[in-house]
């Protein structure tokens, strides 16, 4: 189930006043860096892999792998985890991730691993994904790359890789469109309170 205030796919985006922050090419462009850095900051190919969460963060991890690709000839095996919120009706809005199903194509003890997401708020999806990936092994490292930090944390959680740091009010979503889910690609900041 979804948090108060969210909405699903591109319903979430109906009837509210959208700013796009990211374009098509612009998004190119910063998986592209964000390609580069993991290589510079992850000593090196092996044992390296990647995790995406389920959905957007999985074509987020299959976009960068496939510039790493590009640009090292290495192939980085690409596992998921599907992370949804579960809604607590007695006590009103404590709202808790709950992880689905998982299919990591890895053994994850002394892998190097890249955690990707689409977005990162709260940190409460990072936090059930590290404890996901923990509760199987004990990996050399987990670092988290996100396409775009909103701020707002509830948790001592940070990315290592961030496509686009966007300041935000509680009221506004980042709502996230890729080709394979949406059929464009934009960054929007959509405004909950002052839909049209
Ligand atoms: O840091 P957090 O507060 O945990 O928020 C970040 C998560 O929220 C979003 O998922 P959402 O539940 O909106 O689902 P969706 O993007 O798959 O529709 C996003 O894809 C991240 O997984
Ligand atoms: O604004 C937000 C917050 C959490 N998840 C999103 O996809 N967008």
């Amino acid at each position: 189930m979804m948090r108060e205030g969210f909405f699903d796919g591109g319903k979430r985006m109906e009837g509210n006043r959208k700013t796009t922050i990211m374009d098509g090419e612009t998004m190119q462009r910063t998986l592209k860096r964000i390609a580069h850095q993991i290589i510079e900051n992850t000593e090196g190919a092996k044992d390296l892999v990647f995790i995406g969460i389920a959905r957007r963060g999985v074509t987020i991890a299959q976009r960068i792998a496939g510039y790493i690709h590009e640009f090292e000839g290495v192939t980085i095996p690409i596992g998921t985890l599907d992370i949804t919120f579960y809604r607590d009706d007695l006590t009103h809005g404590s709202d808790q991730p709950v992880v689905g199903a998982s299919n990591l194509v890895f053994d994850v003890n002394g892998k190097k691993i890249v955690l990707f997401d689409d977005v990162l708020y709260t940190g409460r999806t990072a936090r059930a994904a590290m404890d996901a990936i923990m509760d199987l092994g004990r990996p050399n490292f987990i670092k988290f790359a996100v396409l775009v930090d909103r701020g707002h944390r509830e948790l001592p959680i940070r990315a290592d890789f961030v496509g686009k740091n966007v300041p935000t009010a509680a009221h506004e979503l980042i709502s996230v469109k890729v080709m394979e889910f949406d059929g464009e690609e934009s960054v929007d900041i959509c405004d909950l309170k002052n839909g049209d």
